[in-house]
């Protein structure tokens, strides 16, 4: 449904977004999530073709954003990071307003109403749009959104500046639209992400650093499970029997303890059970087991781990 294809943007001298490439399914709800300045309004502003793309193409339906921006934009609502509202305007007023801008070719008054209340704001109809609180501004903007019924939305971070309770509305809303729409929506908020989307790309300095259903980034990421194990003996015994484990991927020493135990992070091979292996292994060599815990990191670990430049989970697969 949209195919982001070898997309680069400069402004300037400086690379915002760097040869990235996506597609998004249709029904498909789709986090783009990433820290601040990592290139996601750069990218949703070339994916609805708000912003012109150094080079690389989109696809939206099978339709190049460039090539008929008309038609391609036909099947996009996009709420912007900044809402296109007239703060002047009431609600409706606006709304007719953008209805007739999109020349949208439905009933108009029953369709502005459904608008409306899908996104609960009937009872702010005729309320001028400064008078608004933000969280309603941006149910305003997102209704704006999908004037028309585009099978696409796209919406940048619409949940910044909410308070809690709004944020948690909003939430509540895109999920809903997943239901007849292809959303993408950007964020630098893992947790709302992993909440909300089906599939989470990862940008980080104008690259893609992670793609991947949200239940099975995990594992992509941290290539495999965890155990942590706290021991004593001598060090080089304790890492050459543990590697000789044949399910176990890595290990290394953490640390050490007062008491001269020593901590050991063991990565292993998903699926695979190596707590037995390791018990008999310390009790071949004479080492004693402290302390023993599986655990895998959690989202957070990995985003840090992602944004920080150090891994690409792409590179490796390649
Ligand atoms: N018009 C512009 N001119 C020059 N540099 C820009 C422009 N817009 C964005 N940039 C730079 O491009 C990079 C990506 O910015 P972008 O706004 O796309 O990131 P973002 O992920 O949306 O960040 P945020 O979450 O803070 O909005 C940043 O380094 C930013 O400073």
């Amino acid at each position: 449904m949209v195919e982001v294809k070898n997309l680069t943007k400069f402004y300037g001298s400086i690379k915002a977004v760097d040869d990235i490439s996506f597609t998004v399914e249709t029904g498909e709800v789709l986090g783009f999530l990433g820290p601040n300045g990592a290139g996601k309004s750069t990218t949703m502003n070339m994916i609805t073709g708000y912003l012109s793309s150094t080079s690389g193409t989109v696809t939206i339906d099978g339709c190049e954003i460039l090539d008929d921006p008309i038609h391609a934009k036909s099947k996009i609502g996009y709420l912007p990071e900044i809402p296109p509202l007239y703060i002047d305007m009431t609600v409706k007023k606006y709304l007719e307003f953008m209805f007739d801008l999109k020349k949208v070719k439905l009933p108009k008054k029953e369709h502005i109403d459904e608008v409306m209340r899908l996104t609960k704001i009937t009872e702010q109809a005729d309320r001028i749009i400064k008078h608004l609180s933000k969280g309603y501004r941006q149910r305003v903007g997102l209704a704006q959104a999908l004037l028309g019924n585009p099978p696409v939305i796209i919406l940048d971070e619409p949940t910044v500046g909410l308070d809690p309770k709004q944020i948690i509305e909003i939430r509540k809303l895109i999920r809903n639209l997943g239901k007849k729409h292809t959303v993408i929506f950007s964020s630098h908020v893992l947790s709302e992400v992993s909440e909300v989307c089906d599939r989470i790309v990862v940008i980080s300095k104008g690259k893609i650093v992670a793609d991947a259903k949200t239940d099975e980034l995990s594992a992509q990421v941290s290539g495999g499970e965890k155990l942590s194990l706290v021991a004593e003996g001598s060090t080089a015994d304790i890492t050459e029997a543990i590697k000789k484990i044949p399910a176990v991927k890595h290990v290394a020493k953490t640390g050490s303890n007062v008491d001269g135990s020593g901590r050991y992070m063991i990565e292993y091979e998903t699926a695979s059970d190596i707590r037995r292996d390791v018990y008999n292994a310390m009790v071949r060599i004479g080492a004693v087991i402290l302390d023993m815990q599986s655990g895998n990191e959690t989202l957070e670990d990995m985003f840090l781990k992602l944004t920080s430049g150090k891994y690409d989970s792409r590179k490796e697969d390649m």
